[in-house]
């Protein structure tokens, strides 16, 4: 379905010396670098497959998107998606392929989504009946029944969102791409999204690649991750495989009764991190969070050794996430 083959992508920026001085010199020589947004990666993509593309800001997934969906030329390599080279046929790319790009939207601002969706029927040519019983079964997963006569104007994020969706797949696309779709949304909006993501999959056979920081998304969603760093693929794999492969990792949080100048205690020392979680973060000043390997030391006898220092009001136990996991690869590799 999809197949990538030694992609590149260089950006030229143009430079300039600060100040006025500068402005009024790069008006008569310009200076340009080069930034290697993506460097060499190949990958393919099954149909059906529903994949996960993951990375820090700024490291590449964009760029990547942008020449899997034809909006970008890359600087070298090969791109196919369904047989088709985007940046070619951008045309009969737009026809096999549906798209929720963050805060942008596909939709009419000013006009009531239905209206918008039969405009987007007109343009893909999609069958009378085929974008009925579509629109229906979209009305129905993302709960758009209230919304169809209002303009994407007047709309939350999370309604704009389900919105987005809708119009994304009603031309039923081969390949769909999604771009950080349920951020900033509250849970059950972000549930609502991931059903139906998953229900089109099942139904149509969605080939579907997400880009996401929330990796709530990738657990529920992709069975397959790409792991791209610095523009060049660090894993690409099964996402139960890494979860595996660093499964032992654990985080404890504990809530002490008092935490004034938290050190660790010796005899954990070594085999203990402190981590700064979320809740830490929130401002919970009595929060202690330990991450370790459990191959190396049990919960049991780090709960046991803390228990010896502190008084513990509470303590949770984190199960594996994908998020740790691929910050020990940003920090440590593979
Ligand atoms: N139009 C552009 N001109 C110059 N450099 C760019 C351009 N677009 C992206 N870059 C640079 O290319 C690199 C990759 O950017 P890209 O947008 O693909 O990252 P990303 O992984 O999508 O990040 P994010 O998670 O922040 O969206 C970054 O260093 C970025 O600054």
């Amino acid at each position: 379905m999809i197949d990538v083959q030694n992609l590149s992508k260089q950006y030229q920026i143009a430079k300039r010396d600060p100040g006025l001085a500068g402005a009024v010199k790069s008006l008569f020589s310009r200076k340009y670098e080069t930034k290697q947004a993506v460097q060499d990666i190949s990958f393919q993509i099954q149909k059906g497959e529903m994949v996960g593309y993951i990375g820090a800001n700024g490291a590449g997934k964009s760029t990547t998107i942008k020449m899997l969906s034809g909006i970008l030329t890359p600087s070298s390599g090969v791109v196919r998606v369904n047989g088709i080279v985007p940046y070619e046929n951008r045309r009969r790319n737009a026809s096999q392929i549906g798209a929720v790009f963050g805060q942008r939207t596909q939709l009419f601002w000013d006009i009531p989504i239905r209206e918008s969706y039969h405009l987007l029927k007109h343009i893909y040519q999609v069958p009378e009946t085929e974008f009925q019983q579509r629109l229906e079964m979209f009305t129905d997963v993302l709960d758009l029944g209230p919304l169809l006569g209002i303009p994407v104007r007047q709309m939350s994020l999370g309604q704009k969102m389900r919105a987005e969706l809708a119009a994304a797949f009603l031309h039923n696309p081969a390949v769909v791409f999604l771009d950080e779709p349920t951020i900033g949304l509250d849970v059950a909006v972000k549930d609502r999204i991931r059903a139906f993501i998953r229900e089109m999959n099942r139904q149509q056979e969605t080939t579907v690649i997400l880009t996401t920081h929330d990796m709530q998304d990738i657990e529920e969603i992709c069975n397959r991750i790409i792991i791209i760093d610095g523009g060049k693929i660090l894993y690409d794999g099964a996402l139960q495989a890494i979860k595996e492969r660093f499964g032992d990792k654990r985080t404890i949080h504990f809530d002490l009764e008092k935490n004034d100048g938290f050190t660790i205690p010796y005899a954990l020392a070594t085999r203990v991190e402190q981590v700064v979680s979320h809740r830490e973060a929130a401002g919970k000043s009595n929060s202690i969070s330990l991450s370790f390997n459990n191959a190396e030391i049990t919960a049991a006898e780090v709960i046991s050794e803390m228990m010896q220092a502190y008084t513990i009001r509470d303590l949770t136990i984190d199960e594996v996430h994908i998020e740790q996991i691929v910050k020990d690869i940003y920090e440590r590799g593979l």
